[in-house]
């Protein structure tokens, strides 16, 4: 079983009488690309900040390679790389001058810096694009060279706030293909937040469901499924504009739908699915 490289315990971080983070119990193995999942303002970028040493908990520890992520901060800097949701960029610089200036920040040689970007551009698949102003850039591209800003350090940790905001449908994918490679091919530790499940459930071997600070469950997604879905019937109400009978006919053909049913009202019109989970939403 691989080792805990990443752990909170009893974790809270309160602003007045907001708790951001309530009690929040983490346990991270090496090696693993985990998901923290909840909607906005549920406490992930402030688990975040908090791993990092970027902010203080109000109780509770947040511990990384056994480090206390308040008191050694410095010490996780060094083998923890961050990707926050909005990385800045001197936009008039080319992407390599960007890559070498933030790797002399991080104490690596002008030198080495030159060789290491070259290398991880290649990684992440800017090579052709290396001397162009970061300001041609596209959210993607910009994004990719954050990642291989934070690869320059050579981490063994890689957490990611909100990695796919902005970046179109093929860029999102290539993204999370990437992250997912740099897990498996170099062992490199991931935690990524995100409110959205199916690019979570994509690359992350476990997920831990986050609403208002807590965390409400745990594991991979078919762990998850099994526990929240596993003989359930669920009953989804929608409400369309438009809906054709056509449509209807398709939805309930569908192996996951026992029944469609259609209820009017004069100010509008309500359908119901009734399906035992899996992949409904996706395949509509
Ligand atoms: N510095 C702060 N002062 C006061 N409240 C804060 C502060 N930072 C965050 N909060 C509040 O704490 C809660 C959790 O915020 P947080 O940013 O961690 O959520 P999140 O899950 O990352 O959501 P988002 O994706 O929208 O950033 C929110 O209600 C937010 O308004």
């Amino acid at each position: 079983m691989a080792e805990t490289i990443i752990s909170t315990d009893n974790l809270v971080k309160e602003y007045g009488e907001l708790k951001a983070v309530n009690q929040l119990n983490l346990a991270i193995k090496k090696g693993e690309v985990y998901g923290l999942l909840g909607p906005n303002g549920a406490g992930k970028t402030t688990t975040i900040l908090m791993l990092l040493g970027l902010t203080e908990p109000t109780s509770g520890t947040a511990q990384i390679k056994g480090f206390d992520a308040t008191r050694d901060s410095i010490a996780i800097k060094r083998f923890t790389g961050y990707l926050p949701d909005q990385v800045g960029f001197y936009s008039q610089r080319t992407g390599r001058e960007n890559l070498v200036y933030t790797a002399g920040l991080n104490g690596i040689s002008a030198v080495e810096a030159a060789k290491k970007a070259v290398e991880v551009v290649e990684l992440v698949g800017l090579t052709n694009v290396i001397d162009n102003k970061v300001k041609t850039y596209s959210k993607g591209m910009r994004q990719r060279l954050g990642l291989a800003d934070v690869l320059i350090k050579e981490p063994e940790i890689i957490i990611l706030d909100e990695p796919t905001i902005g970046i179109d449908p093929t860029g999102i994918n290539e993204f999370l293909t990437l992250i997912r490679g740099l897990s498996k091919e170099q062992g490199i530790t991931i935690m990524l937040s995100s409110h959205l499940l199916n690019q979570v459930q994509k690359i992350c071997d476990r997920v831990g469901i986050f609403v208002k600070g807590s965390l409400l469950a745990e594991g991979s997604i078919e762990e998850l499924a099994a526990e929240l879905l596993a003989q359930k019937e669920i009953d989804l109400s929608v409400k369309v504009k438009d809906l054709s009978d056509q449509v209807i006919k398709k939805i309930s053909a569908l192996d996951e739908v026992i029944k469609v049913e259609k209820q009017e009202n004069l100010l509008d019109e309500i359908y119901q699915y009734y399906f035992t989970g899996g992949e409904i939403d996706a395949r509509l």
